[in-house]
């Protein structure tokens, strides 16, 4: 019936059997993006009813420290990370600023993180197989010391090669044990001293940590996770307002916290690394670019001219992670161009803050 309408009114019948073809296609994609986006949603993250994203608790949380069950020692501890994750590269940096290279090793899992988690994939330029069980997927490992877990499988996770139990998969307690807890483990008196959790500054750390986290760390995933027009609407103001605190707390002062880099810049930087590359496109946050923000800008520069930050930043991985794993967000996998951004400009933190 609808054929013949259309051939009397001239449309020739190819081209309707041609569209009908190309709409059926279309809805297929439709609805097996909708379908992997809601395993993976389910996977990583929670929607409240306004459609909100919401961020699960991470489900170790032991300490190594002296005379506890996971004491400090040589080689003992291991990293499972991803390049890609801002919570992971948290870590690395941490790791790095303090010396613990060879107290501590790491495995990278490969990038791509589809229906079945973080996956190691020694194909993949810095991925290893697992060296603890050889396993194929982080998940196995999380089971294989805790049997029946069904919670997040998520990286960074600290893991204790000795009694084969996950110390702690809390990339904001895992950092506060690099700083302090293997202080034995540091190669000199240099790392050890060096303190980014410093007594008379954790109020102040404290404080930007408490409005930076929610809106700007896990602000960007409440932007490009929100299921809603109004918990998009909601965390991109917030975002965008609290930008704007950052960069007029950075007109007047070297680092977060005032004079001294704290684990309040290491916990910035790695989201700000990723912003113009992908958190601008991939989750929204177009209002700005972080390279619109002088002082922000380059603060970012002095901090991946250091070396634990910038040798740390793998911008291969970062992009490709989000842009091929978040098939709600991008269905087809296609990775962007991404701007000409270069972190090894110049920048003029340390004449307009001399320490
Ligand atoms: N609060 C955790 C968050 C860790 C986290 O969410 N990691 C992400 C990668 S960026 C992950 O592994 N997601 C996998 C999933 O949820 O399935 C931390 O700071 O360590």
């Amino acid at each position: 019936m609808l054929l013949c309408n259309a051939v009397r009114i001239g449309i020739h019948k190819s081209e309707i059997l041609g569209k009908i073809n190309l709409l059926s296609l279309n809805l297929c994609r439709i609805n097996s993006s909708l379908k992997m986006s809601s395993k993976h949603q389910s996977a990583s993250s929670d929607v409240d009813p306004k459609g909100a994203f919401v961020r699960k608790e991470s489900s170790f949380r032991n300490e190594v420290k002296e005379g506890g069950e996971f004491p400090p020692e040589n080689g003992r501890y291991h990293l499972y990370v991803s390049l890609a994750c801002p919570w992971a590269h948290r870590t690395l940096i941490a790791r790095k600023l303090k010396g613990l290279e060879n107290a501590i090793s790491y495995t990278v899992v490969d990038f791509l993180m589809l229906d079945n988690g973080w996956r190691f994939n020694e194909n993949v330029e810095h991925c290893e197989k697992d060296p603890i069980f050889d396993a194929q997927y982080l998940r196995e490992v999380y089971l294989k010391v805790s049997p029946g877990y069904n919670g997040r499988i998520t990286v960074p996770v600290l893991f204790d090669k000795k009694l084969k139990k996950i110390v702690n998969n809390e990339s904001s307690e895992i950092i506060r044990m690099f700083n302090k807890n293997f202080n034995k483990l540091c190669p000199d008196d240099e790392h050890r001293m060096l303190d980014f959790y410093p007594e008379h500054l954790q109020g102040k750390i404290q404080e930007v940590n408490d409005w930076i986290y929610p809106n700007i760390n896990n602000g960007v995933y409440r932007c490009g996770f929100a299921r809603s027009q109004e918990a998009y609407d909601q965390a991109v103001q917030g975002l965008f307002t609290h930008l704007d605190k950052v960069e007029d707390l950075l007109s007047k002062q070297r680092y977060l916290a005032g004079t001294q880099l704290t684990e309040a810049d290491i916990r910035l930087f790695t989201t700000l690394v990723r912003f113009d590359h992908v958190y601008h496109g991939h989750f929204k946050c177009n209002k700005k670019r972080i390279i619109d923000y002088p002082n922000m800008w380059s603060y970012m520069k002095e901090l991946y001219q250091m070396a634990a930050f910038g040798s740390t930043t793998d911008m291969n991985h970062i992009t490709k992670h989000y842009q091929m794993s978040h098939t709600s967000i991008n269905p087809f996998g296609i990775v962007y161009i991404g701007p000409d951004i270069n972190f090894e400009e110049p920048h003029d933190r340390a004449s307009k803050f001399p320490l």
